[in-house]
């Protein structure tokens, strides 16, 4: 059925809804929907310049006009989701919803989206008249979009991951968090760096000082210091010794691939590290495979290079891998390296391979653009 074009935004003046403005904008979407502006804070102020018929922003909380929508695409956050989401369809509004936050994403009638890597599983769910369209976890979606071809070609018996996530993952409170501590730190060794004779171990020493001593203030966010520092625990404790956003890495890559609970072929163990790192707005992942068979590694960079228009294989070389397998490179730019692919030691079928992500566009925004677009044309 032909999806209508009025189209609710929640949460786009956020720091996901800002990249996905931006995108949304560079890839003309606007052009093709009739945009409501939703506020959770300024009901009844100016909406933004993409505004078309209706430029007053729209009361958030109020379901009325929310029921308006053909689509509402929120990145608004979770206890948004949690309160306003079950009172709309409780209200019998029929519409897709579209959502950055975790809440929905393991219900049986929602499906998790990535459409380079599970369109057949988005328009299965379509044709089954499904409507609620949930964005992965970055950490995962970033990683399928590197790898994802050796997961559609069988080939994989398991997956570990070690994470390098930055700290935009918290938000932007955490981003600013960590380059006040980086200051901070800095201002405390100004004079020793000034100063070519200066010892190390003395500025050593009065940084692990300093950084020990950040006052509460300082450390508000992510609880302890992260600037010189990685704090190897993200998101909640699930009480087994596993933090929930590595019990996301095995849960959301098989339900994005149609794997495990409520599909027919059973999952594949995902399990690893997720770690805290001072990079501002790249995850990045060092990947180990345990494969089903023996595949030329030459087979295996040609697979994964061709699986999508942004992966890109890096050459396993010091040059290469500096020049472009770095949070840095990386940020701002839709392209997924994928690089250090080597077997390692343990055996042939031992694959390694180390990738890279924005985690605002590849791991939030981008994938809920490329469902709006998937459901208006339809
Ligand atoms: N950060 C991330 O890496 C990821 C986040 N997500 C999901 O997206 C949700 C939103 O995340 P994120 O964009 O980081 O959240 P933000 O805190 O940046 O924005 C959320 C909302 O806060 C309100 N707000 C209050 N003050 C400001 C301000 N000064 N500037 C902008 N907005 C403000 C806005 O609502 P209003 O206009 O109504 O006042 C905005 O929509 C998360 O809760 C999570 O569920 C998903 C994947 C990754
Ligand atoms: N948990 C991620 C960010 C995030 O928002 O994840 P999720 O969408 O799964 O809640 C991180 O901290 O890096």
């Amino acid at each position: 059925m032909k999806v209508g074009n009025v189209v609710g935004l929640v949460g786009w003046r956020g720091m996901v809804g800002s990249v996905l403005m931006d995108r949304m904008e560079a890839e003309n979407d606007f052009s093709l929907i009739e945009p409501i502006f939703f506020s959770t804070s300024n009901a009844g102020g100016a909406a933004p310049a993409m505004a078309k018929n209706d430029k007053t922003l729209k009361d958030a909380h109020d379901l009325d006009a929310l029921k308006k929508c053909d689509v509402i695409l929120t990145c608004q956050g979770g206890d948004y989701t949690s309160e306003v989401f079950p009172k709309l369809r409780a209200a019998g509004w029929k519409g897709h919803w579209i959502d950055a936050a975790s809440t929905l994403r393991m219900n049986s009638d929602a499906v998790i989206v990535l459409d380079p890597v599970n369109l057949p599983v988005i328009q299965s769910a379509m044709a089954k008249g499904g409507n609620n369209w949930i964005g992965g976890n970055c950490t995962v979606s970033c990683m399928l979009m590197g790898v994802g071809a050796l997961y559609k070609a069988g080939l994989v018996e398991w997956m570990s991951t070690q994470t390098y996530q930055a700290a935009s993952g918290g938000g932007a409170q955490h981003m600013r968090e960590l380059l006040t501590q980086f200051g901070t730190l800095n201002a405390e060794v100004k004079a020793l760096l000034q100063d070519p004779k200066s010892a190390i171990l003395e500025i050593d020493r009065k940084v692990i000082a300093k950084q020990r001593a950040l006052t509460a203030e300082e450390t508000a966010n992510f609880g302890v210091p992260l600037g010189g520092s990685l704090i190897p625990w993200i998101d909640k404790d699930m009480g087994n010794g596993v933090s929930r956003e590595e019990w996301k890495g095995m849960a959301e890559t098989n339900k994005i691939l149609g794997l495990g609970e409520g599909f027919e072929s059973a999952a594949i163990p995902v399990d690893g590290f997720c770690v805290r790192v001072g990079a501002m707005r790249c995850h990045s992942q060092a990947l180990t495979f345990k494969l089903k068979k023996d595949v030329p590694l030459d087979e295996i960079e040609a697979m994964i290079a061709a699986d999508n228009d942004w992966v890109k294989v890096v050459p396993n070389n010091k040059e290469a891998t500096l020049a472009d397998l770095t949070p840095v490179a990386v940020t701002g730019t839709m392209t997924i390296p994928v690089g250090r692919i080597r077997k390692l030691a343990m055996g042939p079928e031992y694959l390694g391979a180390f990738t890279i992500g924005d985690q605002l566009l590849w791991g939030a925004a981008e994938p809920l653009r490329r469902m709006l677009r998937i459901l208006l044309e339809a």
